[in-house]
């Protein structure tokens, strides 16, 4: 299972939850990775955590303000990035601008979408993965795969059917190992997280709960 802990820009120290993000990858056979603020990226990644960006635009070099180069998050450590997140949400030109823009940057790309018929478009611009989060279980704590298990298998449904190399995520309340296992075993293949490691009093505690199962 990828366990992939979005920090959005949760007042956390990005260092130290990557460290644990680090440490705990080292004891688990699961995949761990961390994707802080675009300008925390080169400390975390220095930790050696698996380091992943929360977006980048669908932009080359030249002149765009304000926006973020795919090649600028590979250049300071980010191995993949998130793209679509519902708080970051893009146009379908966009997305597949994005996409590859990281493909071209050498990023794996993960691609958010609300809801399965989402995730069959998302499949379809060719990413490594999809996650489906429903936005109304975002930091809430109820985990989506036992709150709403039909919309995890149904998103794998869609994916598969669209591309069966496209791996399926879910998102939106995981905090807990078992999260993780009935995500598993609805088909997911990861898991994408916030508020229950960055929001934890003990992000290591946390992260070994997540893999405990595992
Ligand atoms: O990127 C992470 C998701 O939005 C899930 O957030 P959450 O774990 O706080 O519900």
């Amino acid at each position: 299972m990828f366990v992939l802990v979005n920090l959005k820009t949760y007042p956390c120290d990005p260092v130290a939850v990557a460290e644990a993000v680090r440490d705990v990858d080292e004891s688990t056979d699961a995949r761990l990775a961390v994707a802080p603020q675009a300008t925390h990226l080169e400390r975390v990644a220095e930790t050696g955590a698996e380091t992943w960006a929360q977006h980048v635009d669908s932009i080359d070099h030249g002149s765009n303000t304000g926006q973020t180069l795919a090649e600028s998050v590979a250049d300071a450590g980010a191995v993949g990035t998130l793209l679509n997140h519902s708080e970051r949400r893009l146009k379908l030109a966009d997305i597949d601008g994005a996409v590859q823009a990281a493909e071209r940057a050498g990023l794996e790309t993960v691609v958010c979408a609300n809801n399965p018929a989402q995730i069959g478009a998302a499949a379809a611009l060719g990413p490594d993965a999809v996650a489906v989060e429903p936005p109304e279980l975002i930091g809430t704590g109820t985990p989506v795969s036992q709150a709403d298990p039909d919309v995890v298998e149904d998103a794998v449904d869609a994916a598969q059917h669209v591309d069966r190399d496209v791996s399926v995520l879910c998102g939106a309340g995981i905090s807990t190992g078992d999260d993780v296992v009935a995500a598993g075993d609805l088909g997911s293949e990861g898991v994408l997280l916030a508020s229950g490691v960055a929001k934890a009093d003990d992000p290591t505690a946390a992260l070994e709960d997540l893999v405990e199962p595992l």
